[in-house]
């Protein structure tokens, strides 16, 4: 109960419903068959939505990740981008018009922004809506081959409206990127709009029940309030209006998806991958500890469990920092509506390192727990590929990582510079107005609160040093953009440096609030793995400026690997707290039941090689 709450309703309902749970296996379909399979449960979820009365976004999420395991459906940009945008951005009057019938799944919409020349440089982008008076149109126009739209996930069968980003012109002036809201489908028919060209980009790394798509506008009409126009208006003679607010909220959306994809996709992936091959590493025994005696549990190895522990200690991370990453973005985007736009800044700097920062480590991790499961975690009964298909997907939608990464440092070198010049950080960054201290305190205790400190140093240190380095570069003779390119990579670990201690800090945050202290001691000793292995990864970054010595790393080696003996007898339990269900894992390996071999067996015998068919049989004869 750490960590479902009141969404366990909602889930035991999804459970309830034959078509969520059973049906042909996702590993033996094709491509198409996954994406009508996708359509059929998307169409009962609907059909759901509707019979239990699920109107909450929270609730409808508890239902999707069963209804749609380790996979995004169409509702993921119809839900996750197309409503919020409409909300955000539309007037008053849009939201009435067109809300409702987007919640009741009448019409069904995506977020259509990327082009086949650009996706990371939004001000590249080339889609142009011109404003014609006389017919109180937007003309709508892909002027060149790179402007196709490309990517937009349910754009290239589902859709029959989308959100399109594009130039907007009046009067041969460029006013830059707006959004508008244009049907592409017939609602009876279903069949594209004449002045559209669209359909399917084809096969990917993963996204399979997706239909990610293209559209070629040929100056296609749509009427003037169909622009979203909370922020800016354009009149019936063309004259165009906005408020004297942040252009930037017209990338509201985007920092919206990065600040849940911390949680639903980074935190759940991570956390699944671990509970297949912690549960695995329970079952499967291989070779000898001792002589004579029976073979021993993968997972009493010491190597196993360096391997997955850790893991395991950054999917609780990830987890809670997802968790908090939401909180903020709900608490900033409140102060927002209010016309407190303060923290926005700092809102897209967190969302934009963490979305970078964790679905970098948990890709990274749920590689590992594939190649920790053996043989059996390469075969796609383990579950594993798909999760990582899915998972890794996050590191480049919503804004690449390493453009990401680079966003974050940017404001971080602002806040720097102005602490520089006297200003008082606060937030996230309050420690950059802190004195750095030289010498690391870290004792054999090790305290949370000193592990927290020394990320804190170290982010602190990278901060100050990218920032001189950056200050140098310019000194030099290098223009500003130049030298920000030079000083590139150290950014990038600048930024990682401070969502790691970010990390780090809310872990400590949630040990010290748990009221319980057997679960206290577990989460502790799990805090503590998270922060002595980033230590030890990167202890390069702690001894640089000689805040750690070699005798303090020796104590976090040790330390680290008794904490493997520690943890060890709850590892399963802290699995299993995750409370997924076998539907959710779609893991042989990772049942609960742990009847692995048998159902590897049967699972074997049903794959569709093994049917007759003529012409395997007639090349093989
Ligand atoms: C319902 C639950 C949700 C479920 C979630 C689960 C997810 C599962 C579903 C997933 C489905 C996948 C869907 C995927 C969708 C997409 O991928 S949509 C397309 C997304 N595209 C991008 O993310 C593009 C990335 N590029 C950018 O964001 C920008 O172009 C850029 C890199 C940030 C640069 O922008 P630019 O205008 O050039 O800005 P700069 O000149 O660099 O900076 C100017 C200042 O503006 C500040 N800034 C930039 N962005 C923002 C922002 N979003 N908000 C606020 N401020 C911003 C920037 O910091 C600069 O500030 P100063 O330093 O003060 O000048
Ligand atoms: C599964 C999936 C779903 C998607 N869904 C949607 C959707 O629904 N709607 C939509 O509009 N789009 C969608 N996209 C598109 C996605 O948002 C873009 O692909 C993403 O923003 C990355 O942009 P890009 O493809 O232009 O990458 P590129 O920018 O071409 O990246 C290539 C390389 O160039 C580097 N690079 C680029 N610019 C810089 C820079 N300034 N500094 C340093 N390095 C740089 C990157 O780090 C990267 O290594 C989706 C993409 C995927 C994979």
């Amino acid at each position: 109960m750490l960590f479902k709450g009141g969404g366990l309703p909602h889930e035991s309902l999804a459970l309830q419903e034959k078509l969520f749970g059973a049906g042909p296996d996702y590993n033996f379909m094709t491509r198409i068959e996954r994406f009508k399979n996708s359509l059929v449960r998307v169409q009962h979820f609907i059909r759901c939505c509707a019979r239990y009365n699920l109107h909450d976004h929270a609730d409808k999420k508890w239902f999707e990740g069963v209804a749609f395991p380790n996979e995004v459906s169409v509702l993921g940009p119809h839900s996750g981008m197309f409503i919020p945008t409409l909300k955000e951005q539309g007037s008053e009057e849009q939201i009435q018009k067109w809300v409702p019938q987007a919640e009741k799944h009448q019409i069904m919409g995506t977020y259509i922004q990327t082009e086949l020349g650009h996706g990371t440089f939004v001000r590249g982008l080339e889609t142009t809506a011109t404003y014609d008076p006389k017919t109180e149109e937007f003309i709508l126009n892909s002027p060149t081959l790179t402007s196709i739209k490309w990517w937009p996930g349910g754009l290239g069968r589902t859709c029959n409206f989308g959100i399109v980003m594009a130039l907007l012109y009046i009067d041969g002036k460029n006013y830059g990127m707006h959004p508008f809201v244009v049907q592409l489908r017939s609602l009876k028919t279903h069949e594209p709009l004449p002045g559209l060209t669209m359909g399917d980009i084809g096969p990917k790394f993963g996204f399979d029940t997706v239909d990610n798509g293209y559209l070629q506008f040929n100056h296609f009409g749509i009427p003037r309030e169909n622009m979203l126009m909370k922020y800016c208006q354009v009149l019936k003679n063309g004259t165009y209006t906005k408020q004297t607010r942040n252009p930037k909220f017209s990338y509201g959306a985007m920092i919206f998806v990065r600040s849940m994809v911390v949680y639903e996709v980074a935190g759940q992936g991570l956390a699944k991958a671990c509970t297949i091959a912690i549960r695995y590493s329970a079952i499967r025994r291989q070779s000898e500890l001792k002589k004579s005696r029976p073979e021993p549990q993968i997972l009493d190895y010491q190597t196993q469990q360096y391997k997955l522990f850790p893991l395991l200690a950054l999917a609780y991370a990830v987890w809670f920092t997802g968790v908090r990453m939401k909180e903020i973005y709900f608490m900033v985007n409140n102060e927002i509506k209010q016309g407190h736009t303060e923290r926005l800044p700092e809102l897209h700097a967190i969302s934009s390192g963490l979305k970078a920062f964790t679905t970098s480590m948990a890709s990274w991790g749920i590689e590992r727990c594939r190649l920790a499961c053996g043989g059996h975690g390469y075969s796609a009964a383990s579950g594993l590929p798909k999760i990582y298909v899915n998972a890794t997907g996050g590191c480049t939608y919503e804004g690449e990582n390493t453009v990401m990464l680079l966003q974050c440092a940017r404001f971080l070198m602002n806040i720097y510079g102005g602490v520089k010049n006297g200003r008082r950080p606060s937030g996230s960054v309050n420690y950059l107005g802190e004195r750095i201290s030289s010498r690391c305190t870290l004792t054999s205790e090790f305290t949370l609160k000193s592990l927290a400190d020394a990320f804190k140093h170290r982010a602190a240190r990278m901060i100050k040093e990218a920032s001189e380095r950056l200050n140098r570069l310019q000194a030099s003779g290098n223009d500003p953009e130049d030298s920000w390119n030079l000083n590139s990579v150290v950014l990038t670990k600048a930024a990682e440096a401070h969502c790691h201690y970010y990390m780090v800090l809310v872990f400590e945050s949630v040990v010290e609030s748990v009221e319980d202290n057997c679960v206290k001691d577990i989460l502790r000793q799990l805090c503590q793995l998270l922060a002595l292995c980033g230590i030890q990864e990167n202890s390069g970054d702690f001894i640089q400026d000689g805040f750690l010595n070699n005798d303090q790393l020796e104590l976090v080696k040790q330390k680290q690997l008794s904490l493997l003996s520690e943890i060890r007898p709850n590892a399963v339990l802290l699995v299993d707290a995750f409370e997924f269900h076998d539907v959710q894992l779609g893991s042989i390996l990772g049942r609960f039941d742990g009847n692995v071999y048998e159902n590897l067996f049967k699972w074997a015998k049903k794959t569709p090689l093994n049917k007759p068919e003529d012409l395997i049989h007639r090349l093989l004869r």
